[in-house]
């Protein structure tokens, strides 16, 4: 699955951009401010409805503008599948695929799977559980159909229970949510375990490559102690929820703990090391989920060359064309990505004030 066609319609600096990417590796270039990163930043927004970048979708938006428009004919096995968004300032989206209306942008990130690699992207390894959980998430997703509506009612039930533990309800009123939320919590537990085991024998040879000399541990954490059962953590747990005022654990904290010897990976690894632990992350999980359900990413990753050399730009380059998936990478100057490959970008773009223009 790659993009064969892409329109950008007044999105930052873009006012109006079609572009033909190739199904390979499409290399971006420009100067600081010209608009490399909204055009990946266009592309994830299309496949996820938000942006990598901000939490508040309308700056996104053309400034002076009332709305963003974003269309792509998608290169599918079965043949060409038409994806259209638009997103208005008062926070209405319309997606369509194929002309038919969706109402769950999940369809769209099914239809559309994406990884998104940027200089911010350390926050996988340093910001708190949040973004990993996203990460074990975005993968528990893609590679069982069951993931979607179970985490959607645990969160919707640890909603509720934190609501009832506000108001003080005693724990008979409690009790009954709970056994919704144990069955509930105890799938999303198993599919996100069975994932990072999965993804874990992938890692092995990346790593292998980008860290050779390192010995880094990836493990699950299932967001409450090992040896206890969910039922019984939540009944023992009350009287401190309670004094909380939410649930202290359970599925709703389950991380991905990232260790080199005995240290956390961020405290252990270089900056250039923390970037090729996180693309290993991301290309592993592309290459799982091909294996899986037979389904490549579209893999976009802004200003490729900082914080590397050339021989591990080299590497991840290799790494990314081996996912055989399509790969949009990011560069002030075009050299720093040319001169890592073997052969040339099959698709070269220049941005310039927001013009794209291809370069042939
Ligand atoms: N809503 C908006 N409307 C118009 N322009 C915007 C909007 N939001 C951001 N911009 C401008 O868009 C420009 C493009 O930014 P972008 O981050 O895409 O550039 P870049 O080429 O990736 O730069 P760098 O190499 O510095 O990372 C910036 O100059 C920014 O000021």
């Amino acid at each position: 699955m790659s993009l064969h066609r892409l329109h950008i319609d007044t999105f930052r600096n873009i006012h109006s951009a079609q572009l033909l990417p190739s199904s390979g590796l499409n290399l971006i270039y420009g100067d600081n401010g010209s608009g490399k990163t909204s055009i990946l930043e266009a592309i994830y927004f299309l496949g996820m409805g938000r942006s990598f970048r901000s939490h508040l979708s309308q700056r996104v938006i053309q400034n002076e503008q009332e709305q963003l428009t974003l269309f792509a004919q998608l290169q599918k096995e079965e043949g060409l599948l038409k994806v259209g968004l638009r997103r208005y300032r008062n926070g209405d989206i319309d997606v369509k695929i194929d002309g038919e209306r969706i109402k769950r942008l999940s369809v769209l990130a099914e239809t559309l799977p994406i990884q998104v690699i940027t200089p911010e992207s350390f926050s996988l390894l340093f910001e708190g559980p949040k973004n990993r959980r996203q990460f074990i998430d975005w993968g528990a997703f893609h590679s069982d159909p069951q993931f979607y509506l179970a985490w959607a009612n645990v969160r919707k039930i640890m909603k509720h229970r934190n609501q009832m533990l506000k108001t003080g309800s005693a724990y008979s009123q409690i009790q009954f949510w709970d056994k919704e939320l144990v069955n509930y919590g105890a799938l999303v537990t198993e599919i996100r375990m069975q994932y990072v085991d999965s993804l874990n024998a992938q890692l092995k040879g990346i790593i292998g490559e980008f860290l050779p000399r390192v010995d880094v541990k990836v493990s699950f954490s299932r967001g409450w102690d090992s040896k206890t059962e969910l039922s019984q953590l939540l009944e023992n747990q009350y009287p401190r929820d309670l004094a909380s005022g939410f649930t202290v654990s359970g599925p709703h904290k389950a991380d991905l703990r990232l260790r080199v010897g005995n240290l956390p990976a961020q405290d252990a690894l270089s900056r250039g090391q923390l970037k090729l632990l996180v693309c290993a992350l991301r290309i592993a999980q592309g290459k799982l989920l091909k294996q899986q359900i037979g389904k490549n990413s579209i893999y976009l990753v802004d200003d490729l060359p900082s914080e590397l050399d050339a021989q591990h730009r080299q590497l991840l380059l290799r790494q990314l064309s081996e996912t055989g998936a399509q790969v949009f990478v990011t560069a002030i100057e075009p050299s720093a990505i040319v001169d890592s490959l073997q052969t040339p970008p099959s698709k070269v773009f220049h941005v310039e004030q927001g013009q794209v223009t291809v370069i042939e």
